[in-house]
């Protein structure tokens, strides 16, 4: 149940955003100086130097986490606050002002009983039973009910509000943030951990109020202190004479009935369920987009293809929608014995039995009904403060990581001062790799060491060598999804690190070794490949022909807008997935899988900004002919009609046929490339090439 992680100093060089202090206050405080190292050191096992606590384990009460919460408190609860507040001021006021007003209550019911019991017991004692003079008690008693019931529901609404405004507000945050880290940042463990708190501290906003684990729970445990100070006072008032034992039983047993009676009634806590087609819809377009942004295998393309924005307001238009089709339990309407609140009066009538027992008492009977119902508060807003309290500060430490979450920084983005634009060249790009090496966080052994080549504008490179040699890691390099440890890579005569990585990406195009399979119609497989163009039918069907994948398209039932079935995509199960048409999805073949790859890819490569294409065996599941026609699709995509060449282009290949195609060709063995030339100079090198070349044909 738990982790080892690297030390912090490691893995956020100066990311994160330093509170000034001076150096003085920092040599008499050991304490944090960032909410991150807060929220670090709040999750750090005791005793046990280096482990950790999995995310989202409740921190245990010790007066280090005491510290450390009270830390979080004074460095971001207020500024959180001040946001949420920002977000609904009018109702968040509201919201504040009645839990207190609503911590009174208890008490004021308490008079109201005391006052029937005073009523009924002076009746009777009078022998002479009247209705009409219980009307007006108990019609006060009524209408006092009847005004706390509407009150509790429009606070309840109210509350909804604030709270489901709260809740998107922070997923939003969530989700630009995820889209906007790179793939180096979110492969660190610690960044890992930290979102993962934090994706709980947004799901802590979850319909359902006060008492859910969130920050809000502050509020209710200021009203709950306030309600139990109130319950005192009358109960030490109310005991001060002769101490009555019996009083005491029957008040403890009408106080657990109501505990014990909902186990033998029915809840009505259906999950919440989308309704409506479009409900359903929006449902299953939310999730497939929160897929999207957190899943790693789509981080490449995601970012090579630029679609954090397309994702994040696809994302906040379906998230609206199903979140306005949530409607909580208090917010749904009740009936008027709800509003009422059966329950309590069958205390008030199991309080005649309690009239008759101690009629002859001095103390006033109305006086112990104050008592009892004292007594039963206290209890219930005593468990409740404990339940709170735990919650809020778990609360604190998760609200810690939504803090630091938001302060993390993409690692492949330039400093602003080193930040340069991408610098244009005729005819595509040129690259020169000098001594490269490149180690992946936790291997011992380099994938990449001493790369060093140079490629003009406009030639093709074909990228050959066996399995685990580092060809697709000098990809991702040359892609920018990668960074690399030692060496440079110049594009365009310029070091790679200076461009803005999302620039550079809005001029390249490429297909992975892995590419995504989305779970989502074909047109959208294809047209992800340039966001502008998803909906525009042309383009989608150029780049489908262009990936030869026209017959494909035509065998589908519905054909572009056929679903594709994704393997491993089951991360939902909704209401809406008995409806036929969401459900109906279609599998593909391998090499269907890599037209439709390829399709995107040449959604964006004809583009006359795209000056890269990099494709990482393009063709490893497509047979012979299919192989030759997409090559040469690739080859008038990248040469104007006289053969004067527009982009560079980079393949990978296991095929050395096609290798033979390019104007350059680079070998490589064990992380390094081993020989680099033309196909022919290769050949006759009779080096590692000639022997592979000659195995392959
Ligand atoms: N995410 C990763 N973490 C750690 N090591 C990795 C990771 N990805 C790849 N490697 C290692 O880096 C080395 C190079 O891998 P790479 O995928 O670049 O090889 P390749 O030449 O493309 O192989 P193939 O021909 O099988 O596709 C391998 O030893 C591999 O195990």
């Amino acid at each position: 149940m738990r982790h080892r992680m690297l030390s912090r100093k490691l893995l956020f060089p100066a990311d994160f955003q330093i509170p000034s202090r001076n150096a003085k206050q920092k040599a008499q405080k050991p304490e944090p100086e960032l909410i991150y190292d807060a929220w670090l050191a709040s999750r750090a096992m005791p005793g046990q130097t280096g482990s950790y606590l999995v995310p989202g384990a409740q921190r245990p009460l010790t007066l280090a986490n005491a510290r450390l919460a009270l830390f979080v408190a004074q460095h971001c609860t207020l500024d959180f606050f001040k946001v949420l507040f920002r977000l609904n001021p009018l109702r968040t006021t509201l919201m504040m002002s009645l839990n207190i007003v609503r911590s009174l209550f208890p008490a004021f019911r308490g008079y109201s009983q005391a006052l029937i019991v005073d009523e009924l017991l002076s009746l009777i004692a009078s022998d002479s039973f009247t209705w009409s003079r219980l009307l007006y008690p108990v019609s006060t008693e009524l209408i006092r009910r009847a005004i706390e019931g509407c009150l509790d529901t429009f606070a309840a609404s109210n509350e909804n509000v604030v709270l489901g405004s709260a809740r998107f507000f922070i997923e939003y945050k969530q989700m630009e943030q995820r889209v906007r880290l790179d793939v180096p940042t979110l492969a660190d463990p610690t960044v890992r951990a930290l979102l993962q708190e934090s994706d709980l501290f947004a799901r802590s906003f979850a319909s359902g109020g006060f008492g859910m684990l969130s920050p809000l729970d502050f509020i209710h445990l200021f009203s709950l202190m306030t309600e139990i100070a109130s319950h005192l006072f009358l109960i030490i008032s109310l005991t001060r004479g002769a101490f009555q034992f019996g009083i005491l039983f029957m008040s403890i047993f009408s106080t657990l009935l109501p505990l014990i009676l909902p186990w033998f009634t029915c809840t009505n806590d259906q999950a919440e369920s989308p309704t409506s087609a479009k409900e359903a819809r929006a449902n299953d377009r939310q999730e497939r987009l929160r897929n999207l942004a957190y899943s790693d295998v789509y981080r490449p393309e995601i970012a090579l293809f630029g679609l954090g924005d397309w994702i994040l307001r696809s994302w906040s238009s379906a998230r609206k929608i199903v979140l306005a089709s949530e409607q909580p339990l208090y917010a749904r309407p009740t009936s008027i014995i709800d509003q009422f609140n059966l329950m309590e009066f069958v205390f008030i009538i199991q309080n005649v039995p309690l009239l008759l027992l101690f009629q002859k008492s001095s103390a006033s009977l109305g006086s112990l009904t104050v008592y009892r119902s004292s007594i039963q508060s206290l209890m219930y807003a005593s468990r409740n403060l404990v339940t709170t309290a735990r919650m809020a500060f778990q609360g604190i430490f998760l609200m810690s990581a939504y803090t630091a979450s938001m302060k993390l920084k993409p690692r492949l983005n330039p400093k602003h001062e080193d930040a340069l634009h991408y610098m244009t060249v005729h005819g595509g790009i040129n690259i020169t790799a000098r001594n490269i090496s490149y180690t992946y966080p936790g291997s011992s052994e380099p994938a990449l060491r001493n790369i060093s080549f140079s490629l003009k504008a406009g030639e093709t490179l074909a990228i050959v060598g066996y399995n685990g040699s580092g060809k697709s890691t000098l990809a991702r390099i040359l892609l920018r999804i990668d960074d690399f440890d030692k060496g440079s890579l110049l594009i365009n005569d310029v070091d790679i690190r200076r461009y803005n990585p999302a620039e550079y990406h809005s001029h390249l195009s490429a297909v992975f070794q892995g590419f995504s399979k989305f779970s989502a119609t074909l047109k959208e497989n294809v047209g992800l490949g340039n966001i502008d163009k998803i909906n525009y039918r042309p383009a989608i069907e150029t780049a489908v022909h262009l990936a030869e994948a026209d017959t494909l398209v035509e065998s589908l039932p519905n054909g572009l807008k056929t679903i594709l079935e994704t393997p491993g995509f089951e991360s939902f199960s909704f209401a809406g997935s008995m409806n036929p048409e969401l459900s109906q999805r279609h599998g593909l073949s391998g090499g269907e899988w890599q037209r439709v790859a390829l399709a995107r890819a040449f959604m964006r490569a004809n583009e006359p900004g795209i000056d890269m294409l990099l494709f990482d065996e393009p063709t490893s599941s497509l047979d012979a002919r299919a192989q030759n026609q997409i090559f040469d699709t690739i080859e008038k995509i990248s040469k104007s009609p006289s053969g004067e060449p527009k982009k560079t282009v980079i393949f990978i290949t296991h095929r050395l046929s096609t290798a033979r195609r390019a104007d350059k060709v680079a070998m490589m063995e064990n992380g390094t490339i081993s020989e680099f030339g033309t196909h022919d100079e290769l050949v006759a090198q009779n080096g590692a090439y000639a022997s592979l070349y000659r195995a392959s044909v």
